[in-house]
C-alpha cells in the first residue's frame, strides 16, 4: 500500500463516522517511525489519543477493518478475511487479497469519543458515569475507608483499658504498650485517610474534567435554531456544574462514605455498653429526619434563588456585552434597576434558605449535646448499677461522638449544597434536552463529494414564539449558480440563507444539498462542502491566524498570505507589527467590522467549499475593498461551485445571473438576473391604486397584488437607490414566471418597513 499511515488513519475514522480535527497529525512526525510497526502507536501519542488496541493474530469479523502492518505490506487497511488464510486489503475499487502475511500486526485506533455523541437522558447520569467508570478507585477508597473507622475504635478501645486497667492497678507496662500501640494505629489511620484523600481528589478532577468536557462540547452542539434566548443565562446554567461538583467534593463524598458506619459504631457501643446503644439508635434516625425535612423546606426556595441567579448572570453578560450601546443611549440606569430587581429576587429566594439551615444547625448542635448528655446520664446509671465499667461507658461516648459528630455538624451544609446542585441538575437536564448537531439524530452520511446544489420542498420555519416564518414550497438552485437573495429588511433572507447552510432543521419539509437530505449528512462533512459566511461575522479569542485558520487544517503562512492579498486582509497583517499572530481578545474584540468581513472572507477562500453561502459579505467594507473582496470570490467560484449571496448592494448583483425576492418569509419572485430588475423597475415606475400596506392589488400590472415593502434595498448603492422618492418602488409584483406559485397566494402579505 502506498498510503500514508495518516491517511489509512483518516479512512478508518471516516468508516467509524469520526470527526477528526484538521490538525490531528503533528507535523514533525518522523515518516520513517511511522512507516514502521511502531508507527500507529507513534501517531496516536502525537495526537494525544489512547494507544491504539493490538489484536490477536486472527481478529473477529466485527473487529473488520482494521489497520494491519506487516514488514511485507507495511500499513494496509484489511478489511476482511477471504478464507481461513487470506486477507482482503483495501486498494482502489476492487481490493487486493493478500496471503496472511506471518508477521502481520492488527490493530484497532482508539479515537478519542466525541463528548457530545454521548447522549445520556439527565446531567446526573453523566456524573454518575464518570464515577462508575472509576470503580476500581472507589473500591480502594471504600476499602480504606472501612479500615480508617475500624482503626478510630481503637482511641475508644484503648481509653477504655485505660480507665479499666490502668488507672486501678498503676499498670505502666501495659500503659506503654497499649499507648505505642494506639499511636501505630493512629498513624496507620493517618497514612490510610490522606492516601483516600489524595486518590478521591485525583479521580474528582479526572470527572471534573471529563464531564465538563461533555456539558461544554453539548453546549456548543446545541442546533442553533434550538439555542434558548439568554446566552448569559445558558452560560449560567453551565456553570451550575460548579455546584453539583462542590457537593460531590472529597468532603462531602466522605460525609457519605462515613455513613453506613455510624451504624456499625451503634453496634460497638451496644457491644461494650449494652442498652445505652438506645441513645443514639434514637439521636441519629431523628437527625436525618430533620435532615430529610430541611432538605424539602428549601428546595423550592434553592430552585427560585438558581433561577433568578442565572438571570442576574445573563444580565451582567449583556450589559458588558452592550456595553457600547447600553452607554451611548444612557441605557445604564434601566440594566441597574433590572439587577436590583433581580438581586432582591435572589434574596427572597435565598432567605429563608439561609434561616432555615440557621435553624437547622442550632437543632444539631444542641440534639448532639443532649444525645451526649443522655448517653452519660444513661450510662452513669448502667455503671453505678454494675452493668458497666468506666472504662467502656467513656469508650461509649468517644465512638458515640463519632456517630453524632462530624456527620451531624457537617449535615445542614451538605443539605443546603445538596438542594442548590440538585437546581442545576434539573438546568442542566434542560440543556441536555436541546437537540444538537451531534446527537443521535445527527446525520451519519459521509459521502467524499457533495454536490453544490440546493433544493428546497415544502419547507417552513417559524422562531421559537413567532406567528410567521420561512415558506418555501419550492427552491432549486443548481451547481454552479450564482445567485443573490434581496428583500426587505427582515424578510428573511438570512434564516433562508441558514436554511440551505443546514443550520436551522426546517419544521416541515426538506431541504436537500447535493441530493442528500441535509439533516442526514454528518455535520462535519456537511460544514466541509459548504462555507457560511454570517452577516455579523464573530472572531474568537486567539491570534489572527488561529480565527484565519478556525477549523481548517493549517496550509501554510504562505497560503494564508495569499489569500489575505486576494481580499484585501494583507494590509492589516502587514500593517500590524505582529502579522498573522495580531491577538484578538475574548468576545472578538480588536478588529474593525470590516476587517472582521475580510477574516471571514479570507477564511472561506482557505476552505475551499463548493457551495458559498454569503449573508452581506460586503456590508461593511468601503468601496475599494468590496472590489478586491468581490473579484477574489469571483476568481475562487469554480464552474460547479456555486454562490448565493444576500444582499442590499446593488453592486454585489453583478456576481450573479439569478435572483430571488424574499418578502414576508415568501420567494416573491425568482429569476434572471435582468429579467427580475427590470420587473422591479417596471414596479418601481407604475402608481399603485391599493394600499400596499394593506396587501391589497395594485393595478396596472395583469390584477397582481402588490406584496410589500421592499424598504431594505434601498439606499445610495442598491436597487432602489432612486426609489426612496417614489413611494410606488417599494411594490413589486409576483407574476413573474420562476415563481412556481399562484400570485393570490402572496396577496395579503404585509408591507414589512414602510421606510
Ligand atoms: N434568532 C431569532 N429569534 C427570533 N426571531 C428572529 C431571529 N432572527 C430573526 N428573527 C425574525 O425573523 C424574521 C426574518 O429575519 P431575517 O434575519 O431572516 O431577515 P433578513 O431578511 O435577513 O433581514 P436583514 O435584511 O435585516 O438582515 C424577522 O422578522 C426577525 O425578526
Amino acid at each position: 500500500m502506498t498510503l500514508p499511515l495518516s491517511d489509512l488513519v483518516a479512512a478508518i475514522a471516516h468508516d467509524r463516522g469520526v470527526d477528526l480535527p484538521p490538525d490531528w497529525v503533528a507535523p514533525d512526525l518522523d515518516p520513517a517511525i511511522l512507516a514502521g510497526s511502531d508507527g500507529l502507536v507513534a501517531l496516536a501519542a502525537a495526537a494525544g489519543w489512547a494507544a491504539p488496541q493490538r489484536l490477536g493474530p486472527r481478529p473477529r469479523a466485527q473487529h473488520f477493518p482494521l489497520l494491519m502492518w506487516s514488514g511485507q505490506t507495511g500499513w494496509a487497511i484489511a478489511e476482511q478475511w477471504e478464507d481461513e488464510s487470506r486477507l482482503r486489503l483495501r486498494g482502489d475499487g476492487s481490493g487486493l487479497t493478500v496471503e496472511r502475511p506471518d508477521d502481520a500486526l492488527f490493530y484497532e485506533p482508539r479515537f478519542p469519543a466525541i463528548a457530545a455523541r454521548r447522549t445520556p437522558s439527565a446531567a446526573a447520569r453523566v456524573f454518575w458515569r464518570a464515577i462508575m467508570a472509576r470503580r476500581d478507585v472507589l473500591v480502594s477508597a471504600t476499602i480504606a475507608t472501612i479500615m480508617a473507622n475500624v482503626i478510630t475504635l481503637a482511641t475508644s478501645l484503648y481509653s477504655m483499658q485505660i480507665y479499666d486497667r490502668v488507672i486501678p492497678r498503676a499498670g505502666y507496662s501495659t500503659l506503654w504498650v497499649l499507648t505505642i500501640g494506639v499511636i501505630i494505629a493512629l498513624l496507620l489511620d493517618f497514612a490510610l485517610r490522606t492516601t483516600r484523600a489524595l486518590m478521591v481528589e485525583r479521580e474528582a478532577a479526572r470527572i471534573d474534567e471529563e464531564v465538563s468536557e461533555f456539558f461544554f462540547a453539548r453546549a456548543q452542539a446545541v442546533r442553533l435554531d434550538a439555542r434558548p434566548p439568554g446566552v448569559g443565562t445558558m452560560a449560567a446554567q453551565l456553570r451550575g456544574l460548579e455546584q453539583v461538583r462542590a457537593v460531590m467534593s472529597s468532603g462531602s463524598l466522605f460525609l457519605l462514605a462515613d455513613l453506613p458506619f455510624a451504624l456499625l459504631f451503634v453496634l460497638v457501643i451496644f457491644a461494650l455498653g449494652g442498652p445505652i446503644a438506645l441513645v443514639p439508635l434514637i439521636s441519629l434516625p431523628v437527625a436525618l429526619g430533620i435532615a430529610w425535612g430541611l432538605a424539602r423546606l428549601i428546595r423550592r426556595d434553592t430552585d427560585r434563588a438558581q433561577i433568578s441567579a442565572n438571570r442576574k448572570n445573563g444580565l451582567l453578560v449583556e450589559s458588558i456585552d452592550a456595553a457600547e450601546t447600553v452607554k451611548a443611549n444612557r441605557g445604564g440606569w434601566r440594566l441597574l434597576a433590572r439587577w436590583n430587581s433581580l438581586m432582591d429576587e435572589v434574596h427572597a429566594a435565598e432567605d429563608p434558605v439561609k434561616r432555615w439551615t440557621s435553624a437547622a444547625g442550632s437543632i444539631f448542635s444542641t440534639l448532639q449535646q443532649l444525645a451526649y448528655v443522655a448517653l452519660i446520664a444513661f450510662g452513669a446509671v448502667e455503671v453505678a448499677q454494675g452493668r458497666m465499667t468506666t472504662g467502656a461507658l467513656i469508650a461509649c461516648a468517644i465512638v458515640a461522638g463519632r456517630v453524632n459528630g462530624p456527620l451531624i455538624t457537617q449535615l445542614p451544609n451538605f443539605i443546603v449544597q445538596w438542594g442548590y446542585a440538585r437546581a442545576s441538575l434539573k438546568m442542566l437536564d434542560d440543556i441536555l434536552r436541546l437537540p444538537t448537531d451531534e446527537g443521535p439524530d445527527a446525520g451519519t452520511l459521509r459521502p467524499a463529494r457533495v454536490e453544490a446544489a440546493v433544493r428546497m420542498e415544502g419547507v417552513r420555519f417559524a422562531y421559537p414564539g413567532a406567528r410567521d416564518g420561512i415558506v418555501v414550497p419550492r427552491l432549486e438552485i443548481a451547481a454552479g449558480e450564482r445567485v443573490a437573495i434581496i428583500g426587505g429588511i427582515g424578510s428573511g433572507k438570512t434564516t433562508l440563507l441558514r436554511l440551505m447552510a443546514g443550520l436551522y432543521a426546517p419544521q416541515a419539509g426538506r431541504v436537500q444539498i447535493g441530493g442528500l437530505d441535509a439533516g442526514q449528512i454528518a455535520p462535519d462533512v456537511l460544514r466541509r462542502h459548504v462555507g457560511y459566511l454570517p452577516q455579523d461575522y464573530r472572531l474568537v479569542n486567539g491570534s489572527l491566524r488561529d480565527n484565519l485558520l478556525l477549523g481548517l487544517s493549517n496550509p501554510g503562512d504562505d497560503a494564508v498570505m495569499a489569500a489575505a492579498a486576494q481580499t484585501g486582509l494583507i494590509n492589516l497583517i502587514n500593517g500590524h507589527p505582529r502579522g498573522l499572530d495580531l491577538q484578538i481578545a475574548e468576545g472578538g474584540r480588536g478588529l474593525s467590522g470590516g476587517q472582521r468581513t475580510l477574516t471571514g472572507l479570507t477564511r472561506l477562500l482557505l476552505a475551499r467549499p463548493d457551495l458559498l453561502l454569503l449573508d452581506e459579505p460586503t456590508a461593511n467594507l468601503d468601496d475599494a475593498v468590496e472590489g478586491a473582496a468581490l473579484s477574489a470570490i469571483a476568481a475562487r467560484l469554480g464552474v460547479q461551485s456555486t454562490l448565493v449571496v444576500v444582499t442590499h448592494k446593488m453592486r454585489l448583483l453583478s456576481l450573479v445571473n439569478r435572483v430571488i425576492v424574499m418578502v414576508g418569509g415568501q420567494v416573491a419572485l425568482d429569476g434572471p438576473r435582468q429579467e427580475v430588475l427590470q420587473r422591479l423597475q417596471q414596479s418601481a415606475r407604475r402608481p399603485e391604486t391599493g394600499g400596499a400596506g394593506e396587501g391589497r392589488a395594485v393595478t396596472g400590472d395583469a390584477g397582481a397584488p402588490a406584496i410589500g415593502g421592499m424598504n431594505g434595498l434601498a439606499g445610495p448603492n442598491s436597487l432602489a437607490g432612486n426609489r426612496r422618492r417614489n413611494d410606488a418602488a417599494s411594490r413589486i409584483y409576483c407574476d413573474h414566471r420562476p415563481v412556481e406559485r399562484r400570485c393570490d397566494r402572496l396577496s395579503g402579505l404585509v408591507d414589512l418597513g414602510g421606510a
